[in-house]
């Protein structure tokens, strides 16, 4: 089985910026892959790309080992899409809209009408099915948009920020469900600003910075990367920090507070402990804390220099660009539900 998404040196210009640049990803069948980075990495671009809505450049996209350009509707039929944006037809009541989706992709109505059920019983909202959309509350609206993208059974579930500004309740049932799905056999790509939902939920992460892949690897690697805090309390001050050479990154000393930057707390404590001793000090407390993700994805994506920058000349191009998106939406009446090209 070809992976889920394959991308080769994929590159995306909206005029003079690159907003995707040669970025070349590999997510194997059956994975939980997180997409992380900041506002305007390039996640939504590349999302879309992958879904039709946006045109690449150049480079080459697969999805289930149909390009996305040339064997579309092979690729598409894959993938089911829960965008960040509501983008719903709001004249219909809900389970005909998931019939309409349904119906899109080849699938009887009397099957659509079956899969419409199941998939809003599955989301919990399954009572509001002949409510429109517009009715429905902030958290139901996202549900919905799960219910759309699951609708069509995909082996490929892209999921863009679902959980941005949902309570805290309805987050948790997501993860549930996207954990389950998982688990079912659904390859998922979920994009996210929260690190806690990546480290959570996913098998790896590509971290994504302007347009490039900075890194991939599993949350546990990534956190390997960062330096660990040993924090120790001495039974009586010291006057100077004591040397630590060849495992210290940094030490510093307050009265009976000590705290070594290590690579990593848990196997440097003893050699620690045991220096410390040596030199004549008595342990009271010792803590380890480690790097957090977080300050890892915050160090990882630091604002680099961009070779490519946008023009005042761009703002007019991207117009043009969008003219290109816009045909490109035009060629399945779908891409226009669920754009946000
Ligand atoms: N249609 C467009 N025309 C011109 N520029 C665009 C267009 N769509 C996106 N961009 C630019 O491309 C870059 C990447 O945007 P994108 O939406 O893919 O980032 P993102 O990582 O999804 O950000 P966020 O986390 O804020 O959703 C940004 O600089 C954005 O302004």
């Amino acid at each position: 089985m070809p992976p889920a998404i394959e991308t080769t040196d994929l590159v995306k210009e909206y005029g003079d910026l690159r907003a995707l640049q040669e970025l070349s990803l590999t997510v194997e069948e059956g994975e939980f892959f997180g997409l992380l980075g900041p506002n305007g990495a390039g996640k939504t671009t590349f999302i879309n790309t992958l879904v039709g809505l946006v045109r690449k450049t150049s480079g080459t996209a697969e999805v289930f080992g149909y390009d996305v350009e040339t064997e579309y509707q092979q690729a598409r039929d894959a993938i089911g899409l829960a965008p960040q944006e509501f983008n719903v037809d709001r004249f219909f009541p809900i389970r005909e809209v998931l019939m309409h989706k349904a119906g899109y992709h080849g699938i009887s109505e009397e099957e659509a009408a079956e899969r419409a059920d199941e998939v809003l019983k599955r989301v919990g909202i399954y009572d509001k099915r002949n409510e429109r959309f517009d009715w429905l509350s902030g958290g139901m609206k996202r549900r919905l948009l799960l219910a759309r993208a699951l609708v069509t059974d995909p082996d490929l579930l892209i999921l863009d920020e679902p959980t941005a500004g949902v309570d805290v309740q309805l987050r948790h049932d997501l993860w549930e469900l996207v954990t389950e799905l998982n688990e079912e056999g659904t390859t998922i790509l979920l994009t996210t600003h929260y690190i806690e939902e990546a480290e959570r939920l996913c098998d790896r992460v590509a971290i994504m910075n302007e347009g490039r892949k900075v890194t991939v690897a599993t949350p546990d690697d990534l956190k390997t990367r960062g330096t660990d805090t040993i924090s120790v309390r001495l039974e009586s001050s010291a006057a100077t920090a004591p040397a630590l050479d060849g495992y210290a990154h940094g030490v510093s000393l307050s009265g009976d507070q000590l705290e070594v930057r290590v690579d990593d707390g848990g196997a440097t404590a003893p050699q620690l402990l045991h220096d410390l001793e040596a030199m004549g000090h008595e342990i009271a407390d010792l803590e380890i804390s480690r790097t957090s993700l977080e300050e890892i994805f915050v160090d990882l994506t630091r604002s680099e220099d961009r070779t490519v920058t946008r023009s005042s000349a761009s703002d007019s191009s991207g117009g043009a660009d969008d003219g290109a998106e816009e045909s490109a939406s035009k060629r399945e009446p779908e891409r226009e539900q669920e754009g946000v090209a």
